[in-house]
């Protein structure tokens, strides 16, 4: 027996939003690179090295008011306003998840990798993402089944399937409890004895993860981010080919993610890599209440 068709509704792709949000992350890169080389004011968050400064929350303000004004409809989750006490909250509503710029500390330091991010879910799942690594001006984007592009260009990740002929890329992150430096610091060290060919550290999660969609970096690994700093670079890796994981499956709230050029990779660093605890962005169970997925 065969179930009667029913006609589908026609499946919403989100190109106009991903449009937009392409056109307003030049914008918003536009405003970063006017303030780059100037002084600014800098503020604490969590940490000694968890920084924000006024350009951080005029770029989320700009973004955040201007889509609402266009999708009014539609929630937000910001690096800036969580901070400044919005609930942290992913529901199944469309939901544009910010980072105004990530890589605070370079943009304060003039080092040169700074990024806005954006990702875009529906029913938790991320539709697409846009990370603009400003002063390269590099523009990666990709979409649900649409493969990753760089500047227009099609990404692919490496394939390389050997853990000992990998550079993976890794952050430090603000943490500075003894707890959390002394795992990070002897992960980095148990990968250098396996050995890999390399480590390295752009200082923004969103730029480092896309040097795995590009092929210059064979995997990345971060314990301690939020889901702002990865939500938009985890569709970028998959859909360059690569694949994104956690200790499990991938849950953008558990603060912890490896994204790698094969499964072979992903699973040799979960071995060698341990995790220090950290509370989740929100959710409980993966996949459960707020927990999303790619
Ligand atoms: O604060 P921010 O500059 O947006 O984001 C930070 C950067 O991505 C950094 O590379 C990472 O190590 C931190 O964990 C993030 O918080
Ligand atoms: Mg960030
Ligand atoms: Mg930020």
């Amino acid at each position: 027996l065969h179930a009667p068709r029913t006609p589908h509704a026609a499946m919403a792709d989100w190109t106009d939003c991903l449009d937009f949000g392409i056109s307003l992350a030049k914008q918003a890169s536009e405003a970063v690179l006017t303030a780059f080389n100037r002084q600014k004011e800098v503020k604490l968050k969590s940490s000694p090295a968890d920084l924000v400064t006024e350009t951080d929350q005029r770029v989320e303000k700009m973004l955040i008011s201007a889509i609402r004004k266009r999708y009014p409809q539609h929630r937000f989750i910001g690096e800036e306003s969580v901070a400044a006490g919005e609930p942290l909250e992913l529901t199944d509503r469309p939901t544009w998840i910010i980072d105004p710029i990530d890589g605070t500390v370079n943009f304060v330091h003039r080092f040169p990798f700074v990024a806005i991010s954006i990702a875009f879910t529906v029913n938790k799942q991320t539709e697409f993402g846009i990370v603009y690594s400003c002063v390269e001006d590099k523009l990666f984007h990709a979409q649900r089944g649409r493969g990753a592009f760089l500047n227009g260009e099609p990404l692919h990740v490496s394939g390389q399937e050997d853990i000992s002929r990998c550079v993976v890329v890794t952050e430090i992150g603000a943490e500075r409890d003894d707890l959390a430096l002394s795992t990070l610091t002897s992960n980095i060290f148990r990968l250098l004895k396996l050995p890999v060919h390399g480590v390295r550290a752009l200082g923004t999660a969103a730029v480092d993860m896309c040097q795995v969609a590009t092929g210059g970096a064979d995997a990345y690994y971060h314990i301690g981010m939020h889901c702002w700093d990865i939500a938009a670079s985890a569709i970028i890796v998959k859909e360059a080919g690569g694949v994104v994981t956690d200790t499990d499956e991938f849950d953008m709230m558990s603060r912890r993610v490896i994204a790698a050029s094969s499964s072979s990779v992903a699973n040799r660093i979960s071995q060698v890599v341990r995790a220090f605890p950290c509370r989740r962005d929100c959710g409980g169970a993966p996949g459960a209440n707020g927990g999303a997925a790619l």
